[in-house]
């Protein structure tokens, strides 16, 4: 069974891409299982290393949305890619339109190693 590290990795983590096309999500979505069953709407892809990631558990403690308390705010901006079902788009076909953008990433962290499990948005 996946772990939620496991899967916020297969979620949310693409390290080795720099730039993207318009197809990145297209591709991404369904080549990472997210478009299976229905197209998840919205989903984030990050391009930075692993441990810069693994690294915001340690930084800027903010209110998660859903009110826990074990959200950090990265203190810099990350190299990001915003994946979004465009209007119309009708399942199995997941259209999505592909952002690529500079932000500061939220996540939400647990675990021992304390580690993130959750993409809590981006600002
Ligand atoms: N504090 C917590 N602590 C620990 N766990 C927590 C906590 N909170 C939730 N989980 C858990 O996480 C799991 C999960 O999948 N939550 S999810 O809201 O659906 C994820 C969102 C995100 O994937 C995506 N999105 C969204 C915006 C964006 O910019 N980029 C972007 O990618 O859309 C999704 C829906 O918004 C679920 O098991 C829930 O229990």
């Amino acid at each position: 069974k996946e772990s939620r590290d496991e899967k916020f990795q297969r979620q949310h983590m693409d390290p080795n891409t720099s730039t993207v096309t318009s197809g990145y999500c297209n591709q991404m979505m369904k080549r990472r299982n997210m478009t299976v069953g229905r197209c998840k709407p919205v989903n984030t892809f990050i391009h930075e290393p692993l441990p810069d990631v693994q690294a915001v558990c340690f930084q800027g403690n903010v209110p998660c949305k859903n009110g826990q308390p074990n959200c950090y705010q990265s203190s810099s901006k990350m190299r990001i890619t915003d994946c979004r079902l465009k209007n119309g788009s009708k399942y199995p076909k997941c259209d999505y339109q592909t952002q690529q953008l500079q932000k500061s990433i939220i996540v939400a962290c647990e675990g021992n190693p304390y580690v993130p499990v959750h993409f809590d948005g981006s600002m």
